[in-house]
Formats: structure tokens, C-alpha cells, sequence
């Protein structure tokens, strides 16, 4: 990828993320921090001449009382009455709801060596992320029970510094346990995440359509969504011919894990989704595909169910709309994910759904390991471990390629803030908005960065820093 352009525009992410105290709410359940915030004021304003809200980027201010906001004021409407309080002047940086991101796995408990809540927090907050909502897997052991997520909190408590959510897993051993799936809902779990291909983690088997049917009427009553992982393994073996199966190259990788498992599982899903109408059996319930590659037939499946009146979102990541199977070099297993990054044809496909209203919103899907699964000396795309490790860079990553589509300050906050708050059942985040959290994002969309070793990387494997030179993640 030597035309790979490292340049990023943007991200000076100042945070006001603004936290308070460790607590349980009623449901559903997120964690605070209480001394992260950037300020040491209880009441101050927050000025700027582009301001995200829900109804329109305004010059203004946002006042913040006590972690939350209590006025927004239009820069024609403030007549000087912004006496009380510290103010802060941002100028031109743009001020929007910080980022939240639904699927994050920080390895932790278990696996601290691959990521771990302090590294992986402090990276969140870096790249503009206020919120992270951590995945039941990858940590040791799977978040499956509310025994094991008490232990996911405990090892999160006191070693974040964003705020922090979590879902719990469905599994064959639990789908069919009533009780226990609802333990694991009472004691916090924002909802539920199975995998309809294997995970790649033992203690973490792949669900089938029954499993998830009974998911959903458990989380019906709870009014939470289940995530899925929608591949299903069909006869991938025949698309490799003798003679063509280089592991070191992408495109091995790539007809090992076609569109078609990404449709199956789809078609599958839609066969359960349907009980999630209003009427249905399992009303309430939400389902949740994580990051869709396929822009082609399974998308199409999924704007069928919504037109159906199937209670469906969608998400996709960063790095299926900034890199394409055809620039992947020859060993670099930093690109392996699962499904994998598909061609330019198709990343161009994506963008056009995610700016149609097709895809709902964007997620990192960051799961890093540690070095040495990933192969680097090998580069055996199909023997490394599939994870991106780009927490930190999401929100450059999105405005750097998305802004050569149009994308609007409003679109970045509604894929990155205001549908993420929904499908976690956050009420008071995803918006600049009177009454809500004060999580607030702040940042220089013009200024440009190169992903070098002079920038500080939170993350505990920065793989993008790998290759030298230059060392790089995102063009
Ligand atoms: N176990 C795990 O994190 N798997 C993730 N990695 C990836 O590339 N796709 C996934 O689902
Ligand atoms: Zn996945
Ligand atoms: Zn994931």
C-alpha cells in the first residue's frame, strides 16, 4: 500500500467528557467516571461557532451545570447573559456529542496482554469517544452470566476514563436458560451479543437461529437488543483452487469468507426478526447486525425486513470505508478482520447506504491481540488472529474519507452519537441537548496529523505503527 496516504485531517480531541460518580443506575446500567473531567468547574459554558445539535450546527454556547447540560444559548440570542460561570472559547473547533461506540472488545479481565480498560479507555477519550460499550468476548471468561459480568466490572471499576457499558453474551449454553440470561440482564447487561459463524475464543460458541429466537423473547421483556455477528460458514473450501491459495496473499483470505456468509446468516436472521414487530411475539426485542461488509444482497435482505416493519439496525466500521481488499499488501495481516474489507466497488456501495439511511450507524469492531498473533513475520492471513486495532482513530479515520462523500458534521453525530445512544438505551447521551449528560467531543476538523511515531497512541498494541518507514494505519 505504498500510495497509502497517511494524512489524516483532523482530530484534536479535547475532551469534556464529564463524569462523575461510579454508580448503578436502574437499568440499563452504565459505569461513570468521576474525576475525569477535563474541567474542575462545576458551572461553566462552552462556546464555539459550530455546534452539533440535534437541530442544526449553531454558533453558541453550551451551558454546563453539575455533568449536565442545562441551556444552550444561540451566539444572536445571549445578550451578555453569560456571566456566571467560566467560559470557554473553542473559536471555530467543531463541539459535538462525543462519540459512542457499541462495539469495542477491551479484553478484560482475562486477556490484558491484548488490550485491557485502562489502555483502552484512555484511547477511547483520546479519539473522541465518551461512551464505549465493551463486547462479551475476548476477555476470559465470556461475559455469559451475571457472575462473570460481575467479574467485567469489577476489573473496570476505578480503570476507566470514559464511560463504560457493557453487553452480555448468548450462548448455547445459556439461550434456552431463561433465568439466567435474565440474571445477566438484571445485573446490568444493555443487551445481548451472539455469533452465527465460530468466534474465535472457545469459550464463546456460535449460536443458531433457534438460540436467537429465544434470546429475543428474553429481551423483550427487558426492551434490549440483541447484536449478532451475521456470517455462516458455507462450503468455503471450494473457492480455493489449487494452485491459487497463497496465504499471504489478501485475496486468499478474502474467498475464504464471501458475501454469501454474510447473506445466509442474514436470510437466517430475518426468519426470527419478524417476531420482533409490534404485535410479534417478541415485540420489545431489537436486532442488531455488526459490521456489515457486504454492501450487495445483504443489505438488500436488510432493508427489506425494516420495510417489513422488522424492529432492524445496522451498523458498518471505519475500515470497511477506507480500505479496499486491492490495496492490501502481501502479508500485512494489520487488514485481517472478519468478514473481511472488500473490494473498492464494494466499500463505494457502503458509503452510498450508510448516506442513503441503509446502514444506521458506525462502531470500531477495535479487537486487537496481542503482536504475535497477529503473525507479522509470517504474514499468514489465514492463520493470524482477524481484529483491527483502531479505537483511537475512528472519528479522523470517518471525517478524513467521509468528507470526500459530503458528509455533514450532523451525519458524523447521528452515525457516531445519536443512533449508538439509542440502541444502548441511553436517553440523556448521543446529543447536545438541554437536560442530557455534558459528554461532549471537541475538535479541529481542518488541522491535519500524520499517524507517526511522534503521535501519542493509548492503545496497548498500536499496530498501525508496525511497518516502518512510515509507519501508518489510516490514509
Ligand atoms: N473475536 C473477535 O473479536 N472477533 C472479531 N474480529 C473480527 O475481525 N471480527 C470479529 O468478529
Ligand atoms: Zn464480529
Ligand atoms: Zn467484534
Amino acid at each position: 500500500m505504498d500510495d497509502l496516504q497517511l494524512r489524516v485531517l483532523p482530530l484534536l480531541a479535547l475532551l469534556a467528557s464529564l463524569l462523575y460518580f461510579f454508580y448503578f443506575q436502574d437499568s440499563p446500567t452504565l459505569f461513570e467516571r468521576s474525576d475525569c473531567s477535563l474541567f474542575s468547574y462545576n458551572h461553566y459554558w462552552i462556546i464555539s461557532k459550530r455546534i452539533v445539535t440535534p437541530r442544526g450546527v449553531i454558533s453558541g454556547a453550551v451551558e454546563v451545570k453539575e455533568e449536565k447540560i442545562v441551556s444552550i444559548v444561540k451566539e444572536e440570542d445571549w445578550h451578555g447573559n453569560l456571566k456566571r460561570g467560566q467560559i470557554i472559547d473553542y473559536g471555530e473547533a467543531v463541539v459535538m456529542p462525543g462519540l459512542i461506540d457499541v462495539h469495542a472488545h477491551l479484553d478484560d479481565p482475562g486477556r490484558t496482554e491484548w488490550e485491557g480498560f485502562p489502555s483502552g479507555t484512555r484511547a477511547a477519550a483520546a479519539g473522541g469517544i465518551t461512551t464505549l460499550i465493551d463486547m462479551p468476548l475476548n476477555n476470559f471468561p465470556s461475559t455469559v452470566s451475571a457472575e462473570t459480568l460481575k467479574l467485567k466490572i469489577d476489573a473496570a471499576e476505578k480503570n476507566i476514563y470514559v464511560d463504560v457499558g457493557f453487553w452480555g453474551g448468548l450462548v448455547p449454553e445459556n439461550a434456552f436458560d431463561a433465568n439466567s440470561l435474565e440474571a445477566l440482564l438484571s445485573a446490568g447487561a444493555l443487551g445481548l451479543k451472539s455469533f452465527m459463524c465460530p468466534s474465535g475464543i472457545n469459550d464463546f460458541p456460535m449460536t443458531n437461529s433457534s438460540h436467537i429466537k429465544e434470546g429475543l423473547s428474553i429481551l423483550a421483556k427487558y426492551r434490549r437488543p440483541l447484536l449478532v455477528h451475521a456470517e455462516i460458514p458455507q462450503d468455503s473450501e471450494s473457492y480455493l483452487e489449487d494452485g491459487e491459495n497463497d496465504p499471504r496473499s489478501y485475496s486468499t483470505y478474502l474467498k475464504t469468507r464471501p458475501p454469501s456468509w454474510e447473506e445466509a446468516a442474514i436470510r437466517e436472521l430475518l426468519t426470527v426478526s419478524k417476531d420482533t414487530r409490534i404485535g410479534g411475539p417478541a415485540e420489545g426485542a431489537h436486532l442488531h447486525v455488526v459490521h456489515l461488509s457486504d454492501a450487495g444482497s445483504s443489505l438488500q435482505l436488510l432493508k427489506q425486513a425494516k420495510s417489513n416493519g422488522d424492529s432492524v439496525t445496522v451498523e458498518t466500521c471505519p475500515h470497511y470505508l477506507a480500505f479496499s481488499a486491492e490495496e492490501i499488501k502481501d502479508g500485512d495481516t494489520r487488514f485481517k478482520c472478519a468478514p473481511p474489507i472488500r473490494d473498492a466497488a464494494n466499500k463505494e456501495r457502503l458509503w452510498t447506504a450508510l448516506l442513503e439511511g441503509d446502514i444506521d450507524m458506525l462502531s470500531s469492531d477495535h479487537s486487537p491481540s496481542a503482536p504475535d498473533l497477529k503473525l507479522f513475520d509470517e504474514g499468514n492471513f489465514l492463520k493470524a488472529w482477524g481484529g483491527i486495532s483502531s479505537l483511537q482513530f475512528v472519528l479522523p479515520v470517518t471525517w478524513s474519507h467521509g468528507r470526500q462523500y459530503g458528509v455533514t458534521l450532523e451525519q458524523l453525530a447521528l452515525w457516531w452519537s445519536e443512533r449508538p445512544a439509542k440502541l444502548a438505551g441511553q436517553d440523556l447521551k448521543g446529543g447536545i441537548a438541554v437536560g442530557n449528560h455534558a459528554d461532549i467531543t471537541v475538535w479541529e476538523p481542518n488541522v491535519e496529523f500524520e499517524l507517526n511515531n511522534d503521535l501519542p497512541v493509548y492503545l496497548k498494541h498500536p499496530v498501525c505503527r508496525r511497518i516502518s518507514p512510515p509507519s501508518f494505519l489510516i490514509h
